[in-house]
């Protein structure tokens, strides 16, 4: 399955929606908060109104009581505009409030929502994508659906019902004077329709290669150890440049597609204001139009094209958010290829684990393993040898069920690998990996990483089970036993990793334990402790040993050679070694 989602096709579903779509599925997201929603709706509706009502007092209180110099009435009229005034800035404050924390709940709950889906999705995923451009998604582009319900989504609202309701003022008033004033809003229009797309398109590519960046930064953070090593700074400096470049020039595009609208509107407002003033001029000397009334006119206008023109930089905001939006419900949109299937059949077989004629490739790749069948028996020492790239981590990958295979079938205890859930299969598989990763805390809350069951043992408790799995010594390889801090991954020697990946999956008593390279960096007094706890460990359990280092593999029960995606039985460790020194080496 395509996980890459730089590279998600029309067939991928998600590649690319309508805006219609986008914003329905974003208003799914907040049905919860329809309550405030309409609130604000309603609050935002009667800011519009005092707003409107507000140029035709002023237009009467001109006609009615300057022109006749009734100057109680002026006051009186002062003072009820004065009050409307207040009640649009309390409606304003209103609505600014209620949306400012329902963006900021969205943003929570959609942080929440990617993170958890992206927890849920497989390796191939993490295969195929940079964390710079996933951490890009969750932090930048979320953050722009909070601008939307923040700040956009109510204003645009809002300046819908002033435009709607200045609209209907200046065509009420006087049906000529007002078209006449409306005819540049045609303009707009088609400025408008021509040029959406376009303007989305530019945001959605800034979005792109800011993701872009990310990631770049991330890589060389990562690397930073070889960069330094090889004196090769002016490599990621030059990469970093070229991908800042792109992502300069992409914002450049966007700020100009965002800001093409604001002064092409504000143009049309002051046309529209100058047909308004002559055409009204005209009128107040050819009928009885009154300057009162131009007045009134001349605010509706203010009222028509300013929002319009608010509306422009906010619809440069939506097609940002949409754009947003869009990269995230990529995310959202994927499923697990690795689901949990229903059981058909009872178990066959008494094999710990069986390969059934399985093939594997990697997405996008040419196949790894070639119709490959065998049996792991219960409570045996399995070694897996071979030449580097021949696919011993690839197999043990699969017996772990990292990927599924492309053909053929994986058993787990005579039952298919996939009709067991996630729990059910990892409690019986600890797997010790190539490159283990520890956590920043203590090395207790490593080795409870992943071993739930003790987390709430009290220290004595804990170091008895661990003197019981024979793992004291390993624990005090390290200054301060439990208690030494691990401050990030890269805080420990790579053995020193290893030693705390093992106890960890030793703790896990399963009942299949893969090691792969698990102690490749390990000095050879403290292998053979290793070697001792692998020993003395359960009659039941299986192992499952990749290793280069031959006296490893020496007291294995089986060694399987695995050469160019074929596995075979090495018979015995001579055989084994004579097929390692002198077989035929493909990988
Ligand atoms: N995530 C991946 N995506 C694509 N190809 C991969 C991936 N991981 C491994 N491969 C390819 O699969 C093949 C088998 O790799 P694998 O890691 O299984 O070999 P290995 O026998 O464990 O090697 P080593 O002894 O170096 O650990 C190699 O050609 C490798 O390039």
């Amino acid at each position: 399955m395509n996980y890459n989602l730089n590279k998600l096709t029309e067939q991928d579903e998600v590649a690319t929606t309508s805006t219609y779509t986008a914003l329905k599925n974003l208003m799914q997201l907040v049905s919860n908060e329809k309550t405030n929603m309409i609130v604000a709706l309603v609050a935002i509706l009667l800011n519009s109104v005092f707003n409107l009502v507000a140029p035709l007092l002023i237009g009467y209180t001109i006609d009615t009581y300057i022109v006749h110099k009734q100057y109680q009435g002026v006051l009186l009229f002062s003072g009820i505009l004065a009050v409307i005034y207040l009640l649009a800035l309390g409606t304003s404050y209103l609505h600014t409030k209620l949306m400012g924390e329902v963006g900021q709940r969205t943003l929570f709950n959609v942080r929440n929502t990617v993170f958890n889906k992206i927890q849920q999705l497989p390796i191939a995923f993490f295969n195929q994508n940079q964390a710079g451009d996933l951490i890009s998604r969750v932090n930048n582009d979320t953050e722009k659906l909070n601008m939307f319900f923040s700040q956009a989504l109510m204003q645009f609202v809002g300046s819908v019902f002033m435009i709607a309701g200045a609209g209907v003022f200046l065509l009420i008033i006087n049906p000529r004077l007002g078209l006449a004033g409306l005819i540049p809003a045609l303009l707009i229009l088609f400025f408008t329709k021509v040029f959406s797309p376009w303007v989305k398109k530019k945001n959605a590519e800034s979005m792109k290669v800011m993701g872009g960046l990310s990631a770049e930064i991330q890589e060389s953070l990562h690397n930073f150890k070889v960069i330094i090593a090889f004196n090769r700074r002016d490599y990621f400096r030059k990469r970093f440049e070229e991908v800042n470049e792109k992502t300069y020039r992409a914002a450049i595009w966007a700020d100009l597609a965002n800001t093409l609208f604001v002064p092409f509107y504000t143009w049309c407002g002051s046309v529209a204001q100058l047909i308004v003033l002559g055409y009204g001029i005209y009128l107040i000397s050819t009928t009885a139009f009154s300057i009162g009334l131009l007045v009134s006119y001349l605010s509706y206008i203010v009222l028509f094209y300013n929002p319009l023109r608010h509306v422009a930089a906010l619809w440069a905001n939506f097609q940002m958010s949409m754009a947003g939006w869009e990269r995230i419900s990529e995310i959202l949109a994927l499923e697990s290829n690795l689901v949990q299937i229903p059981a058909a059949t009872a178990a066959t077989g008494e094999a710990v684990v069986e390969f059934r004629d399985v093939h594997f490739g990697y997405p996008g790749g040419t196949e790894i393993l070639h119709n490959i069948s065998f049996e792991l028996e219960k409570g045996k020492t399995y070694a897996l040898v071979g030449p580097t790239g021949g696919g011993k981590t690839t197999t043990a990958s699969l017996i772990a069920r990292l990927y599924d295979p492309t053909s053929g079938t994986v058993l787990l205890n005579g039952k298919d690998i996939r009709t067991y859930s996630d729990a059910a299969r990892t409690a019986q598989i600890g797997f010790i990996l190539q490159e283990p990763f520890l956590f920043s805390g203590t090395v207790k809350d490593n080795i409870l990483y992943g071993n739930e069951q003790y987390v709430n043992h009290t220290d004595e408790e804990l170091i008895a089970v661990i003197q019981s799995a024979n793992l004291e010594k390993l624990v005090n390889v390290f200054e301060n036993g439990l208690e030494t801090p691990v401050s990030g991954n890269d805080s420990m020697s790579l053995g020193q990793k290893q030693l705390i990946a093992f106890i960890r999956a030793v703790l896990r008593q399963p009942a299949l334990l893969i090691l792969d390279e698990a102690t490749a960096n390990i000095d050879t007094v403290t292998e053979q402790v290793l070697e001792d706890i692998l020993a003395h460990l359960p009659a039941t359990t299986t192992r499952v040993i990749i290793a280069h280092r031959l006296n490893t593999i020496e007291n294995a029960d089986e060694i399987y050679f695995v050469n160019s995606g074929e596995i075979t039985r090495a018979g015995s460790f001579q055989n084994a070694i004579d097929k390692l020194l002198h077989g035929i080496r493909t990988s």
